[in-house]
């Protein structure tokens, strides 16, 4: 009894302390965990975890010959963290890099977001921040943006942006344009393919040009003409579609791969090569903001303003909104690419589903090539379910990040201020106790009224939570959505040469060759 008292007091006396310590708004979620459990809190060196070793601390554990965690995959490590440690783990005796907490309970990840603060932290580009804040800090003069800013200036950023990238009305005015593209995409799908009507290795690589020339319709205000035949070498466009590629290697390598930390010291091949085609990026981003300015000097007050007009009305400030056009860029490739690819690979793996799609699309679309609206969009029920779906079994960001800037209480462990506690959600989206039969391709669970299916909150978030939730996602799942229409209205999908092999890098890439086979309908 008195040892069970001595438990109480403990535990009165460290959420007391907790509350001291910071608002007291927010560690209600604790508090309520405090007030049900009568555990008490235990303290952060307990939280199971991979050991770390003197003066190598864990990174051993990137070394080859060491590599007992497969870093390659996010799916894979959580997995195998789950499995050794349990519902959290810690990653310590990373530095430079802050600690890493792993959390696969949705209570946690609530706890977390809710508790984010007025500005959530979450870990950015290093090799980005560098770049803007001093490399190329006599054109930012300061300006981050919203990819790497923290802090006051990060809200500030999203000031600006929010009330034009994630507002349904100005999105929807975008339908006819990312129509278009799609259009446009879809009409070169059967000149692609061989005599077998298999689609080439590279196909991968039309899928980011259609994903660059969607995303700058937005950020640029622009058809930068990417999916013109014949496109010549040094042509704009064709230099923006090889940046993409470049980029997305070097940054791989700037921050993960190799050349990781090294470039801080010497200019390395990676760091080099990032910074000829990051300048080239932020020529062209520059000139279309500019002609942007000048358009909208003429525009006639019964004129829609674009989207990036807007954001120069309300910030006249050229810069940011070139730095706006640049996080767009950065951000909304290779995410939505590949996202359109793990659908299309869902359908193609489930043909029953693809059935089931094509015929809601036939009903809504009897003419395949009229341009798709946004009532049309609104009635497609199957496919909003297809793409939810596909983001729960395959999200390209497999987890949200956040840094604590104040104490904590996560599963009963008292997390301090500066560690990066990730929330597994692709891993967690897996979990039977979470969904029933998880590894199934079922579209119908998010129906509203499915019996079968209750969903869960912050299970999964495939664009992740709160004030920092993807800016883009209204726009990424308006042209998923239409262009995925396109697609399976005109074609049945096939992939013969599954299952697919994956590989984490900047995000969860699909990696194998994308030999789908399409069949005219
Ligand atoms: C399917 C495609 C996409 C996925 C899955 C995705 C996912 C995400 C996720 C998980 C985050 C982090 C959110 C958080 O920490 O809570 C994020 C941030 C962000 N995304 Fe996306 N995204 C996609 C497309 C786009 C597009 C098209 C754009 C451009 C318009 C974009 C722009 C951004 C930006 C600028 C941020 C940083 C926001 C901030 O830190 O305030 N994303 N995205």
């Amino acid at each position: 009894m008195a040892g069970r008292r001595k438990l109480l007091l403990a535990n009165q006396r460290s959420l007391q302390s907790l509350l001291r310590a910071g608002e007291s708004r927010q560690f209600a979620g604790a508090a309520t965990a405090l007030k049900q459990d009568v555990q008490p809190v235990r303290p952060y060196e307990d939280i199971p975890g991979p050991k770390p070793i003197p003066l190598l601390g864990n990174k051993f554990r990137f070394m080859p010959g060491f590599r007992k965690y497969n870093f390659n995959d996010m799916f894979e490590v959580g997995k195998q963290f789950y499995e050794e440690f349990g519902p959290i783990s810690k990653f310590t005796g990373l530095e430079p890099l802050h600690d890493m907490v792993f959390v696969f309970d949705p209570k946690d990840v609530e706890t977390m977001l809710r508790n984010e603060g007025p500005w959530p932290y979450r870990r950015h580009l290093g090799c980005l921040e560098y770049y803007r804040k001093h490399t190329r800090k006599d054109f930012f003069k300061g300006v981050g943006g919203v990819l790497i800013d923290q802090g006051k200036d990060w809200q500030e950023a999203r000031h600006h942006v929010n009330p034009i990238m994630m507002q349904t009305k100005i999105v929807e005015m975008y339908t006819p344009k990312i129509d278009q593209v799609a259009e446009d995409f879809t009409l070169l799908l059967p000149g692609l393919v061989d005599s077998k009507n298999e689609m080439p290795e590279n196909f991968n690589n039309e899928l980011h040009k259609w994903a660059l020339e969607s995303i700058a319709v937005v950020a640029l205000d622009t058809r930068l003409g990417c999916l013109d035949a014949n496109l010549e070498a040094d042509s704009e466009p064709q230099k923006m579609i090889d940046s993409v590629h470049t980029l997305l290697i070097v940054m791989h390598s700037l921050e993960l791969g190799g050349e990781a930390f090294l470039w801080r010291h010497f200019p390395t091949p990676s760091w080099s090569k990032f910074i000829k085609t990051i300048d080239f990026f932020l020529d062209v981003s520059h000139k279309y903001v500019l002609q942007a300015m000048e358009r909208s000097k003429s525009r006639t007050a019964n004129q829609e303003p674009s989207a990036l007009e807007r954001l120069l009305k309300r910030d006249p400030n050229p810069t940011r909104a070139v730095v706006m056009a640049l996080d767009m860029l950065m951000a909304g490739i290779d995410t939505t690419s590949h996202s359109l690819t793990n659908v299309l690979l869902h359908l193609s793996e489930n043909q029953d589903k693809q059935e089931i799609l094509h015929q809601e699309l036939k009903r809504i679309m009897p003419n395949q090539h009229a341009p798709i609206t946004n009532e049309m969009l609104n009635e497609m029920k199957f496919l909003k379910a297809c793409v939810k779906e596909s983001m729960r079994m395959m999200p390209v960001v497999p987890g949200t990040m956040r840094r604590t800037f104040n104490e904590i209480v996560l599963s009963n462990y008292r997390i301090p201020v500066g560690v990066d506690v990730l929330m597994l959600n692709g891993a967690m989206s897996r979990f039977s106790e979470h969904y029933t039969e998880p590894e199934k391709f079922k579209p119908e669970r998010w129906f509203r009224d499915d019996q079968e299916e209750k969903i869960k909150p912050f299970v999964t978030l495939p664009f992740g939570h709160g004030s920092r939730k993807c800016v883009g996602f209204r726009f990424a799942l308006l042209e998923m959505e239409i262009t995925l229409a396109k697609m399976v209205r005109r074609f049945r999908w096939e992939f013969k040469y599954g299952p697919m092999k994956y590989k984490s890098a900047l995000v969860h890439a699909p990696v194998s060759p994308l030999k789908f086979t399409i069949h005219k309908r």
